[in-house]
């Protein structure tokens, strides 16, 4: 399980996240709602070693992740799909997977198959460039090369963002595959709400670097949550 316990986070004098908790179980996926500029990104960057926090602490299967490199929370079993991608233009999209070899031990140096299940255009274009892609394609792309680092949460930054309705789908089914297939904790962040309607096992609102609102996906429902989610 991941953990994030009363975090505070500032860029200089500007605090985005005032003492934030949540809880990210194995086998879960959890999302995290809410608008433009609440602090969602910067929630993640917290967890996967970006930014330090200035309070609170991150621990992960008992370990605490303050103060760790994202290199080494990548070894510990973070993955991360970060918002836009951040595709290599130039490395093939064979080249982009095996980037994610460097976090994982020499014998499992290997591209799992079920990246291919789950996206079959990937197999069909190992060697074109990443920058040839269309977004969804990218999308894909950044979700199977953190697969390549074989994590035990994934953590992934508006994975729906300009993306096509049709690529959102195999998105939300490859998402749901990976919490059934290997048990892996799923934390994301959207603004999406129907997506993590259909989604989530728990969800979070964050409203001005605030969780606002917590419960099971159906509480999204509610007229207090939607206040939260409407501009
Ligand atoms: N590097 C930075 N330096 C200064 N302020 C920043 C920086 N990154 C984000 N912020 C500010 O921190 C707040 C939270 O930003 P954050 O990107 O975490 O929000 P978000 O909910 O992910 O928004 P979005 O949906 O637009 O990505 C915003 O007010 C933003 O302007």
């Amino acid at each position: 399980m991941l953990t994030v316990e009363n975090a505070n986070l500032h860029y200089g004098a500007a605090q985005a996240l005032r003492g934030i908790s949540i809880k990210a179980e194995m086998g879960k996926i959890t999302c995290v709602l809410g608008r433009n500029g609440v602090g969602k990104s910067s929630l993640l960057r917290a967890v996967t070693g970006q930014h330090a926090l200035s309070a609170g602490s991150v621990t992960f299967d008992g370990v605490t992740l303050n103060g760790l490199a994202p290199f080494a929370r990548a070894k510990q079993g973070i993955g991360y799909v970060p918002q836009g991608r951040e595709i290599f233009p130039l490395l093939t999209v064979k080249e982009n997977l095996e980037t994610g070899f460097a976090p994982v031990s020499r014998r499992d140096r290997t591209i799992p198959e079920d990246i291919y299940d789950l996206f079959p255009v990937l197999k069909s274009m190992l060697s074109r460039r990443g920058g040839d892609l269309s977004g969804g394609q990218q999308q894909q792309l950044a979700i199977g090369r953190a697969m390549v680092t074989r994590p035990k949460i994934l953590v992934l930054d508006e994975p729906t963002e300009g993306i096509q309705p049709s690529i959102i789908k195999d998105i939300g089914r490859a998402i749901r595959y990976l919490r059934d297939s290997t048990g892996m904790a799923i934390l994301l962040v959207e603004q999406y709400l129907d997506f993590c309607r259909e989604l989530a096992d728990y969800v979070y609102i964050m409203d001005r670097g605030e969780i606002v609102h917590e419960g099971l996906a159906e509480t999204l429902d509610t007229p207090e949550a939607r206040r939260h989610l409407t501009v």
